[in-house]
Parts: structure tokens; C-alpha cells; sequence
């Protein structure tokens, strides 16, 4: 069994960043490898050490070129490029062996993920290649500040979750930027009362039976949790990483690897057999 986590999210939330953070935890925390995928062919740059690039197959800035297209439209076609090209995917996956872990960061626009099948394909031709693979759903922890902008976010998160039908969890990224008295607890804990209380506070009330309606819909499906990654604090990382690992049943009984370098310092060593998985 080969382990890969799907990165989504809207444009600019952090999924790249975000697996930058877990590459890094993988080999300091872990002192394992995880091989991190660009499948976005329109990114421009990103801090992981990229193992592979869709922008080799086809990038949106030559069909915007080539074809005249504009942003969202080049994006589209080269998705479906990817698509008909998937071989090309199977490729740089092909040396995968068993407890491999892959991230694969995706591109943001939501029609990807609403009706178009690429998404949906890449991820049954993983599971047909023996991985298994949890749906990371990123978002800007500044774009929740209130109810509405709560449920919009959870929505997509939705989306994705019925499209994709993988083990899902929701990332709440770029959480070093919140206010020190911020208040979204009640959000990453999943208080659906206390959101609808506050929409019906800020809404009109024609609107009050679909809140609820709405709410009680991202309860059923356990969507209103959400785990808080900040990338300054190392405890965030590690349970966000256990959360993701958990749901995929990675890394019981692992051994380090042991091809990493050392520090010279013991002291500097993390504590990765106490990772909670
Ligand atoms: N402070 C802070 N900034 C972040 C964090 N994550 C991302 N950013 C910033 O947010 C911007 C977008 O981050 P990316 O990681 O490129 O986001 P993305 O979702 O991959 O973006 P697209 O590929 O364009 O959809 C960049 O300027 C990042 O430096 C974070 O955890 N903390």
C-alpha cells in the first residue's frame, strides 16, 4: 500500500505552502520522504522540493499562448490535456513502493471539483494504483472571520468531499496570522448552534430555514470541523499531520528512514516515535 494526501483548496488559501510545511515535518520530525507533486499548470512557484511537474506535460501560460485562451479557460483545457494524457502521471508515479507517501498539490478553481471529471480521475487511478489517499481540503483561516463566510468555505470543502468520495479533512491554514484574541474556536469545533445563531444575527430572516437547512447538512456529514495549522508552531503541524496520517492509516510500526542526515546536536533531534498516529 502506497499513501498520498490530495491538497485542495481556493486560490491563494495555501496549498502549497501548506505542503512545503509537511514535506519539511516528513523529513525533520519523521525522517521519512514524501514526494511532493505539482499537478497545477498554472504555478508560478512553490517552496517544496518538487518531485514532479505537470507543468512538464502542459502549463496554462502555453495554452494561454498557443490557444489564445484566457486564465480559467487555459486551466480547464490543460486539465483535460491531463486527462487524455493521464499515462504521463502513471509515469512519475510508476517507482511508488509500498509506504511511499505522495502530496499532490492541485489546482484551486472549484469546477474542477463541482462537474468536471479530471479530478475524480486522477484520484481513481491512484486508488487502482494501490495508494490510498486522504482529501486535504486548505482554507485562509482569514476568510472564516464570520458565519456566512464560514459556510461558503465549508460548502466547497463539501464539494470536493462528494466528488472525490475520499477520507476528507479540512485544514485551516495560515493560522500565525490570526489575532491573538480571535475568536473561531467555535468553528474548528464544530458548534453548529453557535454558527447558526450567528446567522440568523447577520442574515435577513427569509433566509433562516435555509441556514438551518444548510447547517444541519454540514452536520450530517461532519463537515464543520476543521484542524488549525500554523506553520510557527510545530505541535499544530504534528497533530495536523496525525490527523491526515490517521485517516489514511499511515505510519503505524514505520521506521525512520535512513538515509537522512543527522544533527549534530542530540538535542537537536526531534522526538519522532512520539508521533501520534
Ligand atoms: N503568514 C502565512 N502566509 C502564508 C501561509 N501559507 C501561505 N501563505 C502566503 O499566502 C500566499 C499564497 O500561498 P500559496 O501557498 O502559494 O497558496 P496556494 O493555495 O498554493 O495558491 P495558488 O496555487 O495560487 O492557488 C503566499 O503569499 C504565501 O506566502 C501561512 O501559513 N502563513
Amino acid at each position: 500500500m502506497k499513501f498520498a494526501q490530495f491538497v485542495m483548496g481556493p486560490a491563494g488559501c495555501g496549498k502549497s505552502t501548506y505542503c512545503a510545511i509537511i514535506q519539511e515535518h516528513f523529513k525533520v520530525a519523521m525522517r521519512r520522504t514524501c514526494r511532493v507533486v505539482n499537478l497545477d499548470p498554472a504555478a508560478e512557484n512553490f517552496a517544496y522540493d518538487c518531485y514532479a511537474d505537470v507543468r512538464e506535460l502542459i502549463s496554462v501560460d502555453d495554452v494561454m499562448e498557443e490557444l489564445d485562451y484566457g486564465p480559467n479557460g487555459g486551466l480547464v483545457y490543460a486539465m483535460e490535456y491531463l486527462s487524455e494524457n493521464m499515462s504521463w502521471l502513471e509515469e512519475q508515479i510508476s517507482d511508488a513502493l509500498d509506504d511511499d507517501y505522495y502530496i499532490f498539490d492541485c489546482p484551486g478553481q472549484i469546477e474542477l471539483y463541482s462537474h468536471l471529471p479530471v479530478m475524480r480521475e486522477i484520484v481513481d487511478m491512484l486508488q487502482n494504483e494501490d495508494f490510498r489517499v486522504a482529501g486535504v481540503y486548505c482554507i485562509d483561516v482569514n476568510f472564516i472571520e464570520d458565519a456566512s463566510k464560514f459556510l461558503s468555505g465549508a460548502l466547497s470543502a463539501l464539494t470536493a468531499m462528494v466528488n472525490l468520495e475520499l477520507p476528507h479533512i479540512n485544514v485551516l491554514t495560515k493560522c500565525d496570522l490570526l489575532p491573538p484574541k480571535a475568536d473561531v474556536e467555535r468553528y474548528v469545533d464544530g458548534d453548529t448552534e453557535a454558527i447558526l445563531a450567528d446567522l440568523r444575527a447577520s442574515t435577513h430572516p427569509r433566509f433562516r430555514m435555509l441556514n438551518e437547512a444548510l447547517g444541519q447538512m454540514l452536520e450530517d456529514y461532519s463537515l464543520v470541523s476543521f484542524v488549525m495549522l500554523n506553520r510557527d508552531d510545530e505541535d499544530s503541524i504534528e497533530l495536523c499531520v496525525s490527523h491526515v496520517n490517521h485517516c489514511i492509516q499511515y505510519g503505524e510500526n514505520l521506521e525512520p528512514e535512513g538515509n537522512f542526515d543527522l544533527p549534530e546536536n542530540d538535542a537537536d533531534l526531534v522526538d519522532f516515535d512520539a508521533q501520534d498516529v
